[in-house]
């Protein structure tokens, strides 16, 4: 295999130095990486550059199959790849749904044929997501895809006894199931957050009860049985309340945030327009605030993009007939350097850790999120934090063009993506052919 040899580069942001990456592995950081370099070595100067461990989606929506009018495992995970990413995990919320081995054996040939990211299926909490009985975990568990992750996201699972169940049988694997808390009924009809923007608008509202009484539930279930418990995108202020007085308690549970979340508020409604439509919903600037604050604070653990594509015609609409969801995975990190490291509250090493090494942990992967230090994969991820850019969506390469970013000025470009040794991007466009594994 070629090796790669990373020059002036600056770990976490760190001094620079060089990073040589050997048959998936980093073989050398420091002095010795250009000394252990051969003639074969192919080098890219990336002088001043920050470095970090390839990012880790612990929540995207891939839509294959069923949905590739949307996207399709091909174009997400080159979008992830152009992002920063070198592994997502990939929702079960496709048609068929990934709630059979077949399914995510499917998926996750599908990725390894694609080659851009590792391709980490999520499987089904409830068959057919409908809620009424278990899908066969322990099968998807088994197969090839080793399924760590059980989510119906897109739904919640609502009923406490399946819940129950659920987190019960993961055990058995060191599985954990990643909850989407919203209370069904509390959010009938619902349009966007429930407060003064809505009574304006005349919209229905949706709660912030309706997310945090599930939260409150289901930690309290995970303590009851002695499991794991996920909380996909937390959205307000409360369920971080329950999160951190969870945790203080011992209970295992994780909490995610999505990067719409820590910037974009519900005034962002008044436009009407669709891109900014999502579940849960755009809250307030105090939520926001106390979200940023809980990242920073570790309470909590990681930034997961939600990436949601939707075809135009889900999205061309007026609000109420609007599709819930929106593109992340090229923006997210320029999101969270403008949100969190611009400002202070974090460091690169805090950012590592909560786009990285954390959503790899929570998805029990070895070969992802570890230090950039020798012996591990080479999984990288260098980024250009001082450009600043303004986000076209149709010069993505995801193929939808729900980006609530468009025409907004970020900073933060991936330059390159470097997967088990092997580059995905540079120059900050994926590279031709990489799509095999050759
Ligand atoms: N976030 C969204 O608004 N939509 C997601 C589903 C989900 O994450 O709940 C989707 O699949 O489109
Ligand atoms: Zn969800
Ligand atoms: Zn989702």
């Amino acid at each position: 295999m070629t090796s790669h040899l990373l020059t002036g580069v600056r770990p976490y942001g760190e001094d620079p130095t060089d990073i040589l990456l050997v048959d998936g592995a980093i073989a050398a950081v420091g002095p010795e990486a250009s000394a252990q370099a051969s003639q074969d070595t192919v080098r890219h100067d990336l002088e001043g550059l920050v470095a970090l461990p390839g990012l880790v989606d612990i929540h995207t929506h891939l839509r294959e199959p069923g949905g590739e009018s949307a996207e399709t495992v091909f174009t997400g995970t080159r979008a992830a790849a152009v992002g920063g990413y070198t592994a997502v995990f990939a929702m079960a919320n496709t048609t068929p749904v990934q709630d059979s081995a077949g399914v995510v054996e499917q998926v996750l040939r599908l990725g390894r044929e694609a080659g851009w990211v590792d391709v980490h299926p999520v499987g089904a909490v409830s068959a057919g997501l409908k809620g009424d009985r278990l899908s066969d975990m322990g099968a998807m568990a088994r197969s090839a895809a080793r399924v760590r992750v059980f989510s119906d996201d897109g739904r919640c699972v609502s009923d406490p006894v399946l819940m129950r169940r659920a987190l019960e049988y993961v055990k058995s694997f060191d599985g954990v199931i990643a909850q989407h808390a919203q209370d069904p009924r509390l959010t009938e009809g619902a349009q966007m957050h429930e407060g003064a923007v809505s009574a304006e608008l005349g919209l229905q509202g949706w709660p912030a009860v309706a997310e945090e009484s599930v939260i409150a539930r289901d930690v309290l279930l995970t303590e009851h049985v002695g499991s794991r418990l996920h909380v996909c995108h937390l959205s307000t202020a409360g369920s971080v309340d329950i999160i951190r007085w969870a945790k203080a308690r011992g209970i295992r549970v994780t909490a995610e945030v999505t990067p719409h979340h820590l910037l974009l508020t519900d005034e962002m409604a008044r436009t009407y327009s669709p891109l900014y439509k999502v579940n849960p919903p755009l809250r307030t600037s105090a939520d926001v605030e106390a979200l940023r604050q809980a990242l920073a604070d570790g309470t909590i653990d990681v930034v997961g993009t939600d990436h949601a594509p939707h075809p135009l015609e889900d999205k061309d609409c007026e609000w109420a007939a609007g599709a819930f969801g929106m593109t992340g995975l090229e923006t997210a990190l320029s999101v969270l350097i403008e949100t969190m490291v611009s400002t202070g509250r974090m460091g690169w090493r805090d950012l590592a850790r909560v786009m990285s090494a954390t959503p790899a942990r929570i998805g029990r992967l070895s070969d992802q999120g570890q230090d950039l230090e020798p012996g591990a994969a080479a999984n990288v991820t260098v980024v250009d934090p001082d450009v600043r850019r303004t986000v076209d969506g149709a010069a993505q390469w995801t193929s939808s063009d729900n980006t609530p970013y468009a025409g907004t000025e970020l900073p933060g470009q991936v330059r390159a993506t470097f997967l088990h040794g092997r580059p995905t991007v540079l120059d900050g466009v994926p590279v031709v052919a990489a799509g095999s594994r050759a």
